[in-house]
């Protein structure tokens, strides 16, 4: 059975992991049928789509020549001052405490990102901020908030100063793993994993000062069981706040463990998205907070293409996605789906016809769904078959393609536009060439994108080769 400490021993093994550098993929937008962005135009407009050899075709040689190559332009990012990887400072100049600079140069960072270089200062500063900070998703927010966090533990005291909350269980162990790595050299600060799985005996103390874990087990731990001093907590951290704090989301759990926190507890508050509803919600939450906010334009990456492609119905994206599994296989890809019911009859087929997929949904126990995720991490499988679970936080840098084989919906039936950046953002991980390739399949689906496509202002161009010379124009470029 995978347990906790073969999360943390399989990351210091991924330390050492190959990084797949692939290619920017640089699709013209002008010659392709796009979605384009409009504020008006109603889903009525649609046409009846279909799916053609020839689009299948284009699809195929486009992730095959664009993601296969190898020339990694982050280098070339980081000096661009539009750019999320953009930074004039260096990890130095930031005043971290000299043993958890250590641990950030053993992982191989050389310079921080945008949000790490603005969020640092703030957050490290006396007397403590509080700080509802948005940034792309890949950009380096674990970094941030793990570093400001740590920074404010006293390892000479053995009780907990610190809780970082995530919406899963994989996210949590995720960023434990990352949290350790960076304390690496700072031997006297202990974590414990306050996720599903994980007990304590009644009675018991924690002595550890860091907690990370999931708001139901936080809560029970700290409010019911009285295993910490709650009161004692200097920092608390949401990561993926929004969903943290949205009604629809762990509201209620993030809320009450948020109440019994002291007046001077340092709130943390990170997203690579925020509704304008939670927004305001956060900030009747976090007292005066310092917000970082990003421009709608710019939530969604450049470095992430997005291309749809039109199908009749299920089984024709079925015949789609397995047609194109051998190019999205190159890299690693993982594919979204709306239910746990599709995704273990789309894994299901897909195995019936000779492929390795691997299936994580909230079907499975914890300690399947982390040997699952482990294996895909080591590359055992290159696809991945999910659900909403993992649409957040996972970085798995070999990760070139999301496929959304269902469109991200709301339970009102509306286009979940923050839903989806999240999933096609679990490719393009910092600065990294990512594609993400969108199922429709029917007027309605279409109308979807559509409302994506309006909402972030951005194109997402048709997979369409009818034009013979367009194809070859788009494999060079
Ligand atoms: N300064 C840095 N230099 C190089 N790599 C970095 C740096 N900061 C973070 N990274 C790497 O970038 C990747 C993405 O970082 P991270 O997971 O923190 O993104 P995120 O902003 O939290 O994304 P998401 O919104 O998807 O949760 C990780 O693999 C991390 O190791």
């Amino acid at each position: 059975m995978a347990t906790v400490q073969d999360w943390a021993k399989y990351t210091d093994e991924q330390e050492k992991s190959l990084y797949k550098k692939v290619e920017d993929i640089k699709v013209s937008t002008s010659s392709s049928e796009k979605i384009n962005v409009s504020k008006n135009e109603g889903a009525g407009e649609t046409e009846e789509p279909e799916i053609s050899a020839a689009e299948l075709s284009l699809m195929k040689k486009i992730l095959r020549s664009k993601l296969i190559k190898s020339t990694n332009d982050v280098e070339v990012q980081r000096n661009d001052p539009n750019s999320p990887l953009y930074s004039v400072k260096s990890f130095e100049e930031l005043n971290l405490n000299p043993n958890l600079l250590k641990g950030v140069y053993a992982m191989g960072f050389n310079s921080p990102s945008k949000i790490q270089e603005t969020a640092l200062p703030t957050l490290l500063a006396d007397p403590p901020q509080n700080m509802i900070a948005q940034s792309q998703s890949g950009t380096g927010k674990t970094a941030a908030f793990v570093l400001a966090s740590l920074s404010r533990v006293d390892s000479s005291k053995s009780f907990p100063q610190v809780i970082i909350l995530s919406p899963t269980y994989e996210l949590a162990l995720q960023t434990g793993s990352v949290a350790k790595q960076m304390a690496k050299y700072c031997d006297d600060i202990k974590f414990r994993f306050a996720v599903r799985g994980e007990e304590i005996s009644k009675g018991e103390k924690i002595t550890e000062q860091v907690i990370v874990g999931t708001p139901g087990k936080v809560m029970d731990w700290a409010l019911r069981y009285r295993f910490f001093d709650i009161q004692k907590i200097r920092v608390f951290v949401l990561d993926e706040a929004d969903v943290m704090i949205a009604t629809q989301g762990h509201h209620d759990q993030s809320i009450r463990v948020h109440k019994q926190l002291s007046k001077d507890c340092q709130m943390m508050l990170f997203s690579a998205t925020y509704d304008q509803e939670v927004m305001d919600f956060a900030e009747i939450i976090v007292s005066n907070p310092v917000i970082i906010r990003l421009r709608k334009e710019e939530e969604s990456l450049d470095n992430i293409k997005q291309f749809y492609v039109v199908c009749k119905n299920m089984d024709e994206k079925f015949s789609a996605l397995s047609n194109i599994y051998g190019v999205i296989s190159i890299g690693q890809a993982i594919v979204f789906c709306h239910t746990r019911r599709t995704a273990s009859w789309l894994s299901e087929k897909l195995t019936k016809e000779g492929h390795a997929v691997a299936l994580l949904s909230g079907d499975l126990q914890v300690d399947q769904r982390l040997a699952v995720l482990n294996r895909f991490r080591d590359g055992k499988e290159k696809v991945l078959i999910t659900t909403n679970v993992c649409a957040r936080g996972i970085d798995i840098d070999q990760v070139t393609v999301v496929v959304n084989f269902d469109l991200p919906i709301d339970q009102a039936g509306r286009a979940d536009c923050e839903t989806y950046l999240h999933r096609i953002g679990r490719t393009g991980r910092f600065g990294k060439v990512g594609l993400a390739i969108n199922m429709v399949d029917g007027p309605r689906t279409l109308a979807l994108l559509k409302q994506i496509a309006d909402h972030f202002g951005r194109n997402i161009l048709k997979l369409d080769a009818e034009d013979v010379d367009e194809i070859e124009r788009l494999n060079q470029d």
